[in-house]
């Protein structure tokens, strides 16, 4: 087991000795180097450097490294890569205090190496002795002997701080700074999970929907061609709540189950089910045969339509990006009538009205799902929203042109983002040819998910990512 998180909230992990099995030996894990460690920096620096993607770094190095690295090592590379870049708002907040230059004038890989001792020391139950020799043993391989004279008089005065909320107290914080440096979200991105919650939401609710939208998420299976209950008893996990189709991990390698690895069973947060299964549960008159996923790739969702579909039902699936379309071609690669298409889905190839039913999973900001993807919170910028939200109104349109009288478009994001979800929707709720379809009733078990006719998930609510569905209804 990983240390703990030390800080915050009601859903911090136990604590447990860390491993100290597998020592490294090759060159990038001398013995004197901690090989989580020296993983963990790997990613943050490709982060830093090359706008790496840590949900696809992570897994590459881990699997390079797997002969020196075992399961517990891998679990606290991961706890610190992730832990860190999640952190990145507060980490600089402290260490800017503390160093004599502005962090963007350090050296990048000395400001990596201060932020992954920092998040030890703030975060993990690490002992401060352990988190700062592991870092200057680090420091001295990457950087040499001067910057790592560096870190360790800079992590010494960071150990005498104190925990998170220590620091965070003795930074004066307030308000939505406090709020910010606890639960790693920049203000931006605070005002617009209030605005979504709603005006009445209370500081504690806001509080806890940032706390859960910074904890690691479980891992959701579904059960697409494999009976729940036979991949419940494979996988040790639980039912979940919301779809019938899904179970939850506490942890473990979901790739090593038999059902996942024939393809029956997938990795699909159940949010993401539930949004595909709006669509599915949308009341229908007429025929019901043709399904469009306009933007399909990578094809969890495409997946899903695919093998829930009654018998009859042909699915054409269309994406922008070609490799994207090669994704879905090989989520969808037992499922039979299957038609995919590289293509813009605002001029795709089909006829108007072609469609009994369309599923549009819109190109978003993703602040509904930053739990995945730790780095982008700090990435994305407020600008990043009112393009985002032309494509996504365009894309509606060319949906709502796509489908017959009478079919029906989900408009899907995974952000809650006001803007990319009630605004778009809002954009052709004036046409007279259009109605909406309230989704919460569809979903009776689920609790305070309706925002006005459209369905809201929430991390700290319901446990999955922060996905938006709309359902509309081409009325001729
Ligand atoms: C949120 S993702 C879809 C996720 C997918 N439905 C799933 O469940 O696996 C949005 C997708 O929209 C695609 N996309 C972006 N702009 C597009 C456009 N104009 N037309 C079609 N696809 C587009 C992106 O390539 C991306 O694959």
């Amino acid at each position: 087991m990983t240390p703990a998180p030390r800080r915050r909230g009601p859903t911090g992990r136990p604590a447990g000795p860390r491993s100290r099995q597998n020592r490294p030996e090759s060159r990038w894990s001398r013995p004197v180097l901690d090989g989580a460690r020296l993983t963990a920096y790997d990613v943050l620096h490709g982060v830093s450097s090359r706008d790496a993607y840590a949900n696809l770094l992570l897994p590459q190095l881990l699997r390079e490294r797997a002969a020196d690295l075992g399961p517990r090592d891998a679990a606290f590379t991961t706890q610190l890569a992730y832990g860190t870049l999640r952190a990145t708002g507060t980490l600089d907040a402290v260490l800017t205090g503390l160093v004599s230059r502005p962090l963007a004038e350090l050296q990048p890989e000395l400001l990596d190496l201060l932020r992954l001792g920092t998040y030890q020391l703030l975060d993990l139950r690490v002992p401060a002795h352990a988190a700062v020799d592991t870092t200057v043993a680090l420091a001295r391989a990457i950087v040499g002997t001067g910057g790592s004279g560096v870190v360790n008089a800079v992590l010494r005065k960071v150990a005498a701080g104190g925990t998170r909320e220590q620091w965070v107290e003795a930074l004066g914080a307030t308000g939505d700074e406090r709020l910010s440096l606890l639960t790693d979200h920049p203000q931006w991105v605070i005002d617009a999970w209030r605005d979504a919650l709603g005006p009445e939401v209370a500081d504690a609710e806001l509080e806890a929907a940032l706390l859960a939208d910074d904890e690691a998420p479980e891992v959701h299976l579904v059960a697409r061609a494999v009976d729940r209950a036979t991949l419940i008893a494979e996988s040790d996990g639980l039912p979940g709540p919301w779809s019938p189709y899904a179970v939850r991990l506490e942890g473990g390698d979901p790739g090593k189950l038999p059902s996942v690895r024939a393809g029956a069973a997938g990795v699909q947060d159940e949010g993401s089910q539930v949004a595909a299964l709006a669509l599915v549960r949308a009341p229908l008159e007429g025929t019901d045969a043709r399904w469009l996923d306009m933007c399909a790739g990578p094809g969890g969702k495409a997946a899903l339509l695919a093998a829930v579909r009654p018998e009859g039902v042909a699915l054409t699936a269309a994406d922008r990006s070609e490799h994207r379309v090669g994704l879905v071609a090989s989520a969808l690669r037992d499922a039979a009538d299957v038609d995919l298409h590289v293509t813009d889905g605002r001029t795709g190839p089909w006829e108007p009205g072609s469609f009994d039913r369309v599923l549009l999973d819109a190109p978003c900001t993703g602040l509904g799902a930053l739990r995945r993807r730790p780095e982008v919170r700090w990435r994305r910028t407020p600008e990043d929203v009112e393009p985002l939200a032309d494509l996504q109104r365009e894309l509606l349109a060319a949906a709502l042109d796509a489908v017959r009288p009478g079919g029906v478009v989900a408009y899907v994001t995974c952000s809650p983002h006001t803007a990319e979800t009630v605004d778009v929707v809002a954009s052709v709720t004036g046409r007279d040819d259009v109605e909406v379809l309230p989704v919460a009733p569809l979903f009776p078990g689920v609790p305070d998910a309706a925002r006005g006719g459209a369905l809201q998930l929430w991390p700290h609510r319901h446990g999955t990512d922060a996905m938006f569905v709309a359902l509309l209804r081409r009325t001729r």
